[in-house]
């Protein structure tokens, strides 16, 4: 108030501050102390600001009944409730039920009650309400400056934005009620706990990562036994195989593939009756460089923005991503975040941007990808450009790119080609991949052939199989290579080792 009485001195003598001192449920020294530094800032402003006929400010010290604070949310102009922290604060809701008025109330405030109604409301970020009044000024209340340019605004605004806002509030504190939230709680109670018994429930993560989940029993580990006769009888095969995280150890620091996993990927795909993709978030240059012994091998980079059917092809661009426009809009936003977030950096694609915050504290990053997400989405609801978490990563890639489309792109080809696959290999671990699982599990046609959608890690998925972790899959995929000896060959030795 201060504050806004000193920036826009045009203001004094035409509004009043009313502080109503709610009673403290406690009577600490830290409750008195406050107390203490209300009266003194109350009477600061009322010597500097008012005047025998104005008193900026209104301290009421002491229980208000209900009827009377009604009375003062009725013709308060604005409220505003900026506490630094706090649970359900009901004070908007109050107010704005209140400013909705009765006929009793316009007839004691001598209002037609065909007059417009209208409420403004500002409100810390850090209140519990604040994120269901979207027609609210949400202010850091920290931030002296912006709270009070927020009182600024809120009272000079056109009235018939006040009216928009106000009914807006109106609509959905109405509709939002006590009964409302106890229903959809029950709801959403009965519907966790349907098929509850037929469920596997896991743990999963720590801190505020931590969830619980329920997995099909269907959901099995694959095994290697079940994927190897399937293989040996087909001879149309198409094989999917995530980067990050399935062939490579998401905890390994270096990423370029080992001797081992380039020998099982140039195994498959030399194979005639195979086709292999590797399909990545990861970009072109470095996937082309780190695979470059796989001669048949397919990449599919920047999550399918480009495919390259085998070493010695062209890349293909997807149409999909031409306008790159929002990278602009995109870029400032994350570098905010970079910045607030120790541990935390950009990567610059050619079709994409990404926040990567592995290296920052645990649930401070996951607080932060949370609003980052948020914060990007509404800013690129009208953008050809989508938002998404992945592993330690918040994702801005082209909308429509999606590693689902460079399965449906693949096998589209070989059916068309007249070599409809006959076994079908999709291994990943996070969600862009997931994309990937729906795409081959509707495109199976009949006769379906042999499928296996594969999750690595236990975790909800699509996936009907997993693999406990990547050297559980780069063990199944070398079972897969190696031509077992024919008996014939195996000589056996009849002498004593005695
Ligand atoms: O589709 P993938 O093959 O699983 O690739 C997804 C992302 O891989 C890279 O990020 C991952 O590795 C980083 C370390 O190199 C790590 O910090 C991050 O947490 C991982 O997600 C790549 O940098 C991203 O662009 C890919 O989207």
């Amino acid at each position: 108030m201060e504050q806004l009485l000193r920036q826009h001195p045009g203001l004094q003598g035409k509004i009043v501050l009313v502080q109503i001192v709610n009673p403290a449920r406690g009577s600490g020294k830290d409750v008195q102390e406050a107390k203490k530094e209300t009266y003194l800032t109350a009477t600061r402003i009322n010597h500097l600001y008012g005047s025998p006929n104005y008193q900026p400010v209104v301290l009421i010290d002491r229980p208000v009944p209900r009827y009377e604070k009604s009375a003062f949310y009725a013709v308060a102009e604005c409220c505003i409730v900026n506490a630094v922290r706090d649970g359900m604060n009901l004070v908007p809701y109050n107010y704005i039920v209140c400013r909705q008025r009765t006929r009793l109330m316009d007839d004691a405030l001598g209002i037609r009650t065909d007059s417009p109604r209208t409420s403004m409301l500002v409100v810390s970020e850090f209140i519990g309400c604040s994120p269901s009044l979207s027609g609210a000024i949400r202010v850091n209340p920290w931030d002296i400056d912006a709270v009070s340019e927020a009182l600024n605004t809120a009272i000079t605004m056109p009235e018939s934005e006040k009216r928009l806002r106000h009914d807006k509030h109106y609509r959905y504190v109405t509709t939002h009620d006590v009964v409302y939230w106890t229903r959809s709680f029950a709801q959403e109670l009965d519907r966790a706990c349907q098929d509850h018994f037929s469920k596997l429930c896991w743990g999963f993560g720590f801190g505020l990562s931590f969830r619980v989940s329920s997995l099909s029993p269907s959901f099995r580990r694959l095994s290697t036994d079940h994927i190897l006769s399937a293989y040996k009888r087909t001879n149309r095969r198409a094989i999917f195989l995530d980067y990050d995280g399935t062939v490579v150890p998401e905890t390994s620091i270096i990423k370029t593939p080992s001797p081992e996993i380039i020998s099982i990927l140039k195994t498959l795909s030399d194979d005639p009756n195979n086709t292999v993709f590797i399909v990545s978030g990861r970009g072109r240059t470095s996937l082309a460089d780190w695979l470059v012994p796989c001669q048949n091998l397919g990449i599919a980079a920047e999550h399918g923005y480009f495919i390259r059917w085998s070493r010695d092809s062209k890349w293909e661009t997807s149409p999909l991503g031409v306008d790159l426009e929002w990278k602009k809009v995109v870029e400032p936003i994350m570098s905010l975040y970079t910045e607030t977030t120790d541990g935390s950096s950009i990567e610059t694609k050619e079709s994409a941007l990404v926040w990567h915050h592995q290296d920052a504290d645990p649930d401070f990053r996951s607080c932060q990808a949370m609003e980052l997400l948020d914060h990007l989405g509404s800013v690129l609801a009208n953008e050809p450009a989508v938002v998404k978490r992945g592993r330690h990563i918040v994702e801005v890639k082209p909308q429509g790119v999606s590693k689902g489309l460079v399965a449906e792109k693949v096998l589209s080809r070989m059916v068309n080609g007249g070599n409809a696959p006959d076994f079908v290999l999709c291994v990943g671990d996070d969600k862009s991949d997931e994309d990937m699982f729906q795409s081959i599990l509707t495109f199976v046609s009949k006769p379906a052939p042999e499928t296996f959608v594969c999750t690595v890690g236990r975790k909800p998925s699509k996936a009907k199989y997993y693999l406990d972790d990547t050297a559980d899959v780069l063990k199944m995929l070398q079972g897969l290579t190696t031509e077992p000896r024919p008996l014939a060959e195996i000589q056996v030795s009849f002498e004593s080792t005695a």
